[in-house]
């Protein structure tokens, strides 16, 4: 099976680097198309891929296109990709808010499946929720899914609309959380610790933490419970954060990403 990815950014590139050993591409070398001299440049010193810098030399005889464009460059992208495809095609889409129909009807097909992957895929921890046009066969899901599970874990959704909510969570999350970790870095530095000491003190309380959630089936509000002691520290931090919204402002922001994906999808 011949699988192109179109655009080898953070998330393309990403997905590439997944997908090239999988046994569903048998013989053919995962392809690669980007538009940056650059990116070809480099990629082409990279024995996983056939990097391709024209569209006309990869596209046509792909069974299997992912696109990891920005949004904005899509349009563009679908006019030029249009008069070169054929019906047997199956396109993935990684971009954030582009609706099944946009691509539809830009790529004038029908067989799209739209994806939300995250970041972590780039060390095989990766967490895609995906969900597809009904033109899409179930043989067709099983081999996308097959793909999308070399980068991590996937989840199939019923609609789009949990495709933009897991945008909120799972899409830009990983960013949430390294804001909460900077924001420990910074206190660490600020109380006298090494650059050094303040990264293993914060990045191996994250490590651990998780651990424990994922080793035991307690939720996050038993485990605050289990380090928090009547009048202690943790206390006097967890009452900080209640005093100043801290779950609120989370909540608001997972829903600013969640809106600003829908927003995404209308501007199309
Ligand atoms: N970065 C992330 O954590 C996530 C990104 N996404 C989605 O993935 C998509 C890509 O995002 P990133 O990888 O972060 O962006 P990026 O800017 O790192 O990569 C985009 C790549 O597309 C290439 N490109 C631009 N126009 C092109 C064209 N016409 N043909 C071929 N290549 C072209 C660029 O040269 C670049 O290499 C976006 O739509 C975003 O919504 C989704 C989930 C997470
Ligand atoms: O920020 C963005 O728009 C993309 C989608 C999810 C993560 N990055």
């Amino acid at each position: 099976m011949k699988v192109l990815v179109i655009g080898a950014g953070n998330m393309g590139l990403t997905y590439a680097e997944g997908m090239a050993s999988s046994p569903l591409l048998s013989k053919h070398k995962l392809r690669i198309y980007d538009t940056d001299p650059k990116k070809i440049e480099s990629l082409r010193k990279d024995s996983r891929f056939d990097v391709y810098d024209n569209l006309e030399d990869c596209l046509p005889k792909a069974h299997i296109i992912f696109v990891a464009v920005k949004p904005y460059h899509s349009e563009g992208l679908f006019e030029q990709m249009t008069p070169m495809l054929n019906k047997e095609q199956l396109f993935v889409s990684l971009m954030a808010g582009v609706t099944l129909e946009t691509i539809q009807n830009g790529l004038n097909q029908k067989k799209v499946i739209r994806t939300m992957p995250n970041l972590p895929a780039q060390v095989g921890k990766g967490v895609t929720s995906y969900t597809e046009a009904e033109e899409v066969s179930k043989v067709e899901m099983i081999m996308v899914r097959n793909l999308l599970d070399t980068t991590g874990t996937s989840i199939h959704v019923d609609s789009e609309k949990y495709i933009d909510a897991s945008t909120g969570i799972s899409g830009s999350g990983p960013a949430y959380v390294f804001y909460f970790m900077q924001s420990m870095l910074e206190a660490a530095l600020k109380m006298g610790f090494s650059d050094y000491d303040s990264k293993v003190l914060v990045s191996s309380t994250f490590e651990g933490a998780i651990e424990l959630f994922n080793q035991n089936n307690i939720s996050p509000k038993s485990w605050i419970d289990k380090v928090a002691s009547k009048g202690g520290t943790t206390q006097a931090a967890i009452d900080s954060m209640e005093d100043n919204n801290v779950k609120q402002l989370i909540q608001d922001a997972a829903y600013a990403a969640f809106d600003r994906a829908v927003e995404l999808g209308k501007d199309k």
